[in-house]
């Protein structure tokens, strides 16, 4: 058994159930979990075998990213003043040539940006497996970081030739697809509490995959007990799609395939009506919020205050990095607050505090965990430390948590996962930076450049 002891913390948000925010705090750890949080003189212990002083640091629970494509960081600024499905298109050619080595390293890479931003949990949607690629590249590239992970099986299988959006070179057998998934389910899947790894059950959406599939992966992962999760409704064309593919607006397509429950969360929902919202509130059904990428794809704005007022699980994502093109979730959180403010005209309609909440306890239930996105005893190791001695900071020291969100979108100092540091003073742990970077330009040119 190891302890740790962070002490003198300089501004503590818990996120916990009273959202208790201390000042002068201590965290006692044991191995992987949080046993005591309060004053110094209320840990177990005094000390511990590592003992870390934050009085210079504001630290928050590791925040949770509930969408992302890492692949494609790989091929970020590509098609930049496109929507959704043209931009798709311009794209789909280039990832034909992905290999297993790209999803690796990209996957990597994605990983380190991420956790440098004070992230601790990620969930991945890879949906295409050209040549050699497997979801398990991108599992061993979370074991090597370090990193919790949620692998979304994603899949294509509509083809342009059978109505769908893309090529018929980069979509998949049905049955395969659903072999596959099983596979990955029964070789990975961790249901226990502090799992390090999970399988989500993901067709990639309803212009990409056929209606049998999104309900034939809907019974296997409810046999298996474990999450689904696609895109929906993310821009206007989407709900065109729906309606003249299937005559269904996303509401009625998501209950008509056995897609509504709290084991369900969708990404974007930018377009969902007040139907469609009073639905998901019913059912417990999730939703992750993807406001940069919403921006740079110009698919609008999701009507957020209104998802959260009617009881609506809400999380956050930075989605993939060809769409946003940074995985920053902290600047994903600060352009959630933002953005809403925007689509209200209202500056109360997203608080910093509640911008925060989404990014932790809202993705965390997202994802179907109560082991992740707060800083209370039971809980995982995952904490983000952020230095408050900084330029951004200087002015907002009587606030340091909405400095975190109002703020220049810094990278987290140190970073605990399960537990154990993966980053120290600033630098990542568990991989060597420079090299990563190295290798992943190399494989990003020769991709581009169709090599
Ligand atoms: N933002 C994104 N939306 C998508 N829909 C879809 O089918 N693929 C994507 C994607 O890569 N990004």
């Amino acid at each position: 058994m190891t302890t740790l002891l962070l002490k003198n913390i300089h501004t503590l948000a818990t996120m916990d159930d009273v959202q208790r925010e201390l000042k002068n705090a201590s965290i006692f750890i044991r191995d992987n979990v949080i046993e005591a949080v309060g004053s110094l003189e209320e840990m177990p212990e005094q000390t511990a075998d590592e003992v870390y002083d934050l009085s210079r640091h504001v630290v928050i629970p590791g925040l949770i990213n509930t969408h992302h494509h890492m692949f494609q960081n790989l091929t970020r600024v590509i098609a930049q003043d496109k929507e959704l499905f043209d931009w798709l298109v311009t794209l789909y050619p280039i990832w034909r040539n992905l290999r297993s080595e790209h999803i690796n390293v990209s996957a990597k890479l994605a990983m380190a940006e991420l956790i440098l931003s004070g992230c601790t949990t990620s969930s991945d949607h890879l949906y295409i497996y050209p040549n050699d690629c497997t979801i398990e590249d991108e599992i061993r590239a979370a074991q090597e970081i370090g990193m919790r992970f949620h692998a979304a099986r994603g899949s294509m299988s509509l083809g342009e030739s059978s109505g769908g959006l893309p090529p018929d070179s980069v979509v998949e057998n049905e049955a395969d697809i659903l072999r596959i998934t099983r596979d990955i389910i029964e070789t990975h899947h961790d249901a226990s509490r502090y799992a390090m790894l999970r399988v989500v059950v993901a067709p990639c959406s309803p212009f990409t995959v056929s209606k049998d599939l999104m309900r034939e992966a809907a019974e296997l992962a409810r046999s298996y007990g474990v999450h689904l999760h696609t895109h929906l409704a993310e821009n206007v064309k989407d709900i065109d799609f729906s309606l003249e593919q299937f005559g269904q607006r996303p509401g009625d397509y998501v209950e008509d395939v056995g897609w509504v429950g709290d084991d369900v969360w969708h990404a974007h929902c930018v377009q969902l009506n007040h139907a469609e919202i009073g639905l998901f509130a019913r059912t417990g059904t999730g939703v992750c919020h993807c406001p940069s990428s919403n921006m740079r794809l110009a698919s609008g704005i999701a009507p957020i205050r209104h998802m959260l007022d009617e009881g609506v699980k809400v999380g956050l994502g930075v989605d993939g990095s060809a769409s946003n093109d940074s995985g920053h979730l902290l600047n994903e959180a600060r352009n959630a607050m933002l953005l809403q403010r925007v689509k209200d005209t209202n500056p109360g309609a997203l608080t910093a505090r509640e911008a925060l909440h989404i990014a932790t306890r809202g993705s965390a239930s997202v994802l179907g965990r109560d082991d992740v996105g707060a800083i209370a005893p039971g809980m995982a190791a995952d904490i983000a430390a952020y230095n408050i001695d900084t330029v951004g900071f200087a002015g907002a020291l009587h606030d340091p948590i909405a400095a975190l969100m109002f703020g220049q979108s810094i990278n987290a100092n140190q970073v605990w996962i399960n537990g154990r540091g993966v980053v120290r003073d600033g630098h990542l742990t568990t991989v060597d930076l420079p090299v990563l970077i190295e290798t992943h330009n190399r494989l990003s040119q020769a991709l581009i450049n169709g090599a």
